[in-house]
């Protein structure tokens, strides 16, 4: 878009029209976003670097192949995946928690850190990038220039509502992001011991589609072409803060036997697995089903654009003894009990493949029946809409899968996925991989050093040793010194 466009209503359309643009449906209008922009663009380098990313997701996507990756620590992590061939980076929010974060404070990955953690470590590996791509240009090393990699952050929850996610985005775009994910998930309540059941909670599908149209309205008001990522965790989610959207309703469970006191009672994990247990917890329309078999149809038929709580008065109506109590299993927190799984994650996926340009169903191990089943949902409903896969860990230590391990990337590709990650490899490289190199600094002293680690170093691995960083980075300092010579 030339800059006499900018603000022109016309030429927004003309890019929403064009083939990165048509598959999103804005519930605005050019006219509003053309009110909202500054009155220049902001000369972003992300647009260019989203492009690629578009590309390289469009290669893959024809090639039925997937783009794998891994997580970016640092600049030195960023050259070496480079060197590695890796086309891809990505910055993980969970990895910037564990090591790195805005106000310097290292913890456990809860999205508790301030908005600009991620957009830093965004910007730190983009800005490194640039240079090592100036010095292998200066000094014509005769090696092909290194190229710029992509790069895709986490943007956990949009870390408030929606002016939050807006600057948040506009941040990402600012560091020279070319993709970022957002998510379903209440911020910071992740159980790491998964005490009381509890795993993830879910916003309800409105607030959740409202993030991502926030995140979309930033870009369109900064014309980016930035890759947004719709994440939703409804494959593990245990609750969710409200029953409010219809979309919802499949999966909130309600007590199918009345209970003399409610679930926030029962004290203690045995206590409350057992409330569970004796609550028979159950969907409304499971429930329904099952104890109404005859009046099912009719009941379905009258509440298909409902929700629970509109549902419930209609079955009441119809069979006056039915009982269905989505109130008792609540939280202290007032959170209801929610059936996660591969259906809810598709509603979701569904609903957010209209406005963000991937949808991934974040699962953290790898199954083979869930993945397909994803996959199949979303390309039926969105033919060749893009999608992502992540893989923590999940895999048997002992070897046995190994086999089957080494076909997963080929099998998610066949079924369209265009992008594998490993979000917590990049640390764990690092950490393993130093582990060899400062024992023998620690063992061995001088020797160790020179030996195991700098020479091994300059031969292998250009920008991670000082040496390079004096004499080929030198250059670019030294080229600056003569173009500004003696002193006029
Ligand atoms: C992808 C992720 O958001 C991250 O921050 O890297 C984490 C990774 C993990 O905890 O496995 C997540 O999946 O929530
Ligand atoms: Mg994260």
């Amino acid at each position: 878009m030339s800059d006499e466009d900018w603000l022109s209503p016309d030429a927004i359309e003309r890019w929403w029209s064009s083939s990165t643009q048509n598959s999103i449906k804005r519930p605005y209008s050019a006219d509003t976003i053309a009110s909202l922009r500054d009155v220049f663009p902001e000369n972003h380098h992300s647009n260019a670097m989203a492009i690629k990313l578009r590309s390289i997701f469009g290669r893959v996507q024809k090639d039925k192949s997937v783009n794998l990756t891994t997580s970016v620590i640092d600049p030195v992590t960023a050259q070496v995946m480079a060197e590695a061939g890796f086309e891809t980076l990505y910055v993980s929010g969970g990895m910037s928690a564990n090591t790195d974060t805005a106000t310097d404070d290292p913890g456990p990955d809860l999205a508790d850190y301030t908005y600009d953690t991620v957009p830093k470590k965004v910007s730190t590996i983009y800005r490194s990038q640039l240079l090592h791509s100036r010095t292998s240009r200066v000094n014509k090393s005769g090696k092909e220039d290194i190229p710029l990699i992509p790069i895709i952050a986490d943007a956990d929850s949009g870390h408030g509502q929606h002016t939050a996610v807006m600057k948040l985005v506009k941040l990402f775009v600012q560091c020279g992001v070319s993709g970022f994910h957002i998510d379903d998930l209440v911020s910071g309540v992740k159980r790491h011991d998964g005490k009381d059941g509890l795993s993830s909670v879910l916003v309800p599908t409105n607030e959740y589609l409202k993030r991502l149209v926030a995140a979309k309205l930033q870009l369109d008001i900064m014309g980016s072409e930035v890759v947004s990522i719709a994440r939703t965790d409804a494959e593990t989610a245990t609750h969710i803060t409200s029953t409010i959207d219809k979309r919802d309703r499949p999966f909130i469970l309600g007590a199918t036997v009345p209970l003399p006191r409610h679930f926030v009672h029962a004290e203690g994990k045995s206590n409350r697995e057992e409330w569970k247990r004796e609550a028979k917890l159950s969907t409304l329309d499971q429930a329904f089903e099952t104890s109404q078999p005859d009046l099912y149809d009719n009941f379905v038929t009258r509440t298909h654009d409902m929700s629970v709580a509109e549902a419930l008065a209609i079955a009441v109506e119809l069979a006056p003894s039915f009982y269905w109590n989505y109130e008792s299993p609540r939280t202290t927190e007032g959170w209801y009990a929610y059936q996660g799984g591969v259906e809810a994650a598709l509603s979701r996926a569904s609903a957010a493949a209209n406005i963000a340009d991937v949808v991934w169903a974040c699962a953290h191990c790898y199954d083979a029946d869930r993945a397909e089943k994803f996959a199949h949902g979303v390309q039926e409903i969105h033919p060749g809409k893009w999608m992502a896969y992540n893989i923590t860990g999940g895999f048997p230590d002992d070897g046995s899968a190994d086999e089957k391990i080494k076909f997963i990337p080929s099998s998610l590709a066949a079924l369209g996925y265009v992008w594998l990650f490993l979000p917590i490899g990049g640390l764990t490289a690092v950490g393993l991989g130093s582990k060899v190199a400062m024992r023998a600094i620690k063992d061995q002293g001088l020797y160790g050093y020179l030996s195991q680690v700098s020479r091994p170093a300059a031969k292998h691995a250009d920008g991670t040793s000082p040496e390079w960083w004096w004499k080929v980075m030198g250059k670019l300092a030294d080229d600056a010194a003569d173009a500004i010579g003696e002193g006029l």
